[in-house]
């Protein structure tokens, strides 16, 4: 079984806090660090982010996903294709995982050259019937990850969603959520279908049913080790 990496958000708007979570997120366990930027006032967005991000890479060690969550993927900000899309290449020019929402990607004029794109669907509400239209859309791309997060209303959503992920045969990684507490066993065992990243709490959640990240790094620890008494 593949043992997830863990990333943690961080999702703060007030600059004080901002810095002191992102220092105890380098000093933590966590693999991967998400700036989720869409915390911060729209106004202010486009002004802030690029001074915030440089100080913040020079500040951690750990791989970083820069993040424009918009509203209709349940984020907070609120802009069409092409500003999200200008903004997008703006953040080309660093060395980050850049997440690419499906939904407006499909709108771009041109393809976003970059080799460490997380192109992502979100769906806050339900799972689609149709994970695997989504899954072969997003081939597409040829991005690093790729990334679908649903919230389930039934179980059945739940192992649909892991399943799917199982079933996709891509050259890139994979990585399932199912949201909210129905779903929060997928961000432990995720790993068993393929999914080779979990998104945890440090402090501030930024979706519902995270775990905490010193809990998931028990369990993903304890599964681990199952896994390789059973392949001795
Ligand atoms: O896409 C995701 C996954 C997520 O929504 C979650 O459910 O953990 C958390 C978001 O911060 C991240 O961008």
């Amino acid at each position: 079984m593949k043992k997830m990496k863990t990333i943690c958000p961080i999702f703060l708007s007030d600059t004080g806090s901002y810095w002191q979570e992102l220092q105890a997120l380098e000093d933590s366990v966590c693999d991967l660090i998400e700036i989720r930027l869409d915390a911060f006032p729209q106004e202010q967005l486009l002004h802030w982010s690029f001074p915030l991000i440089e100080k913040s890479l020079a500040a951690v060690s750990k791989p970083v996903i820069l993040t424009i969550r918009t509203k209709s993927q349940g984020g907070q900000v609120d802009i069409d294709a092409q500003t999200y899309e200008k903004w997008l290449r703006q953040m080309l020019r660093y060395d980050c995982y850049l997440d690419v929402e499906l939904e407006h990607a499909r709108q771009f004029e041109q393809p976003l050259e970059t080799d460490k794109m997380v192109i992502s669907y979100h769906d806050f509400q339900t799972t689609p019937n149709d994970l695997d239209a989504i899954w072969e859309e997003m081939d597409e791309y040829e991005a690093a990850i790729e990334k679908i997060a649903c919230m389930p209303q039934t179980t059945e959503d739940v192992t649909r969603l892991l399943i799917s992920c199982f079933d996709h045969a891509t050259s890139s990684e994979k990585l399932v959520i199912a949201m909210g507490e129905t779903g929060r066993i997928s961000r432990i065992i995720g790993g068993l279908f393929d999914s080779s990243y979990t998104f945890c709490t440090l402090s501030t959640s930024s979706a519902p049913g995270q775990v905490p990240l010193d809990q998931a790094v028990k369990y993903l620890d304890i599964l681990a080790q199952d896994a390789g008494k059973n392949e001795m």
